[in-house]
């Protein structure tokens, strides 16, 4: 194998060829499954219900056994290796949470470390400093028990539980399925910050089309058997799905949708207007098509001045164009590879 250039991030998880038939089962839950992951990403797996995504989450971390194919992590073949070490090094969280109920939370984070052997006072530092982490303050939470907290903040427990003994890689099931919508996003976007203090690899199963999207680097589209459909980002897959499974799985709104992750700076912008103090709408260009639309229609205008990062005119840009330039969604492009590229 050749080493992966410097500018690559290397792969930390690797499925090659996996299989799971479960006993007394005619067909298997996963049949051929092919799937690298990047250290660092969040790679979401999305399709529909029975397609196999729980049953392909727990054969990285061998809570469910293959029956065929083999799996690395960071590199090492890890289909035979003892699966609570195993387990170690792969943080798990899944939507019921699973706290101990007899348990206080600090007890509950440092289940790991306790299971590791390290000493109390390396255990309540690292306790205290991952319910900061997660957003809850120590001295409020940690002699609490999980009755006592919201579904939210026990979903955050669960979080600091699996980063404990700081896992390379985390798997995580439906984490804010049983979450109400408001704090689902909330907990979605505190979960993306932590993500980008943390750098994890992450592998994340959910049924919802608008989650995947918001935290996937990368979504593999799975159908039945866990056969991969497409293996992409986000915006490509809205915009070149590989076939009518995937386009119909998207929906009518994938149009929409992908205006949310084009940057208004990656279209050709109109040089700025010298009266741009007088526009009604203003967007910066990080921010979205979607949110430059959002904003002409709250202005009732067809035109918004663009400023760049740091306050500054960086020209304008009008509906028509944005209708003209945003990509729009093609038609079917071929099979996915287990890397995420085009075969
Ligand atoms: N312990 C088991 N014994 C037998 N069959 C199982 C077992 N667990 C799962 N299956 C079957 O394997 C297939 C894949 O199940 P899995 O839970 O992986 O799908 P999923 O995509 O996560 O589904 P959902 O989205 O509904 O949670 C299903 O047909 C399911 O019935």
């Amino acid at each position: 194998m050749t080493e992966p250039k410097p500018s690559e991030p290397k792969e930390m998880i690797r499925l090659d060829g996996v299989g799971k038939r479960y006993p007394g089962q005619a067909a298997p839950a996963v049949a051929d499954l092919s799937l690298s992951v990047r250290e660092g990403e969040i790679v979401v797996l999305l399709g529909p219900s029975g397609c196999g995504k729980t049953t392909t989450l727990r054969l990285i971390n061998r809570l469910i056994e293959p029956s065929s194919g083999r799996i690395f992590l960071d590199g090492e073949d890890v289909t035979r290796v003892d699966p609570d070490q195993l387990r170690r090094r792969i943080g798990y969280v899944i939507q019921q949470v699973g706290l101990f109920p007899h348990m206080t939370i600090a007890d509950n984070v440092g289940l790991v470390p306790r299971a590791l052997g390290w000493d109390k006072k390396r255990i309540r530092a690292r306790v205290d400093e991952l319910l900061d982490l997660v957003g809850l303050e120590p001295e409020g939470f940690r002699r609490r028990y999980p009755k006592e907290l919201s579904g939210g903040q026990q979903q955050r427990v669960g979080v600091a539980r699996a980063l404990a003994a700081d896992p390379p890689a985390m798997l995580m099931d439906e984490p804010f399925g049983a979450i109400d919508p408001i704090t689902r996003e909330r907990l979605q976007d505190a979960f993306l910050e932590l993500q980008a203090q943390i750098g994890k690899t992450i592998v994340l199963v959910t049924h919802d089309l608008t989650e995947a999207l918001k935290l996937g680097d990368r979504i593999a589209i799975l159908g039945q058997q866990g056969r991969l459909v497409q293996y992409d980002t986000p915006a490509a897959i809205l915009g070149e799905p590989a076939d009518e499974f995937v386009a119909s799985f998207v929906g009518s709104g994938a149009a929409m949708r992908r205006l949310r992750l084009v940057p208004v700076g990656s279209i050709d912008l109109d040089p700025a207007a010298d009266d741009a103090a007088a526009g009604a709408a203003t967007v910066r260009v990080d921010q979205s098509l979607y949110e430059a639309l959002d904003v002409m229609l709250r202005a009732g205008t067809d035109v918004a001045d663009v400023t760049g990062e740091d306050g500054r005119p960086a020209g304008r840009v009008c509906w028509s164009r944005i209708v003209q330039q945003s990509p729009h969604p093609s038609g079917p492009a071929g099979p996915a590879d287990a890397t995420g590229g085009r075969r």
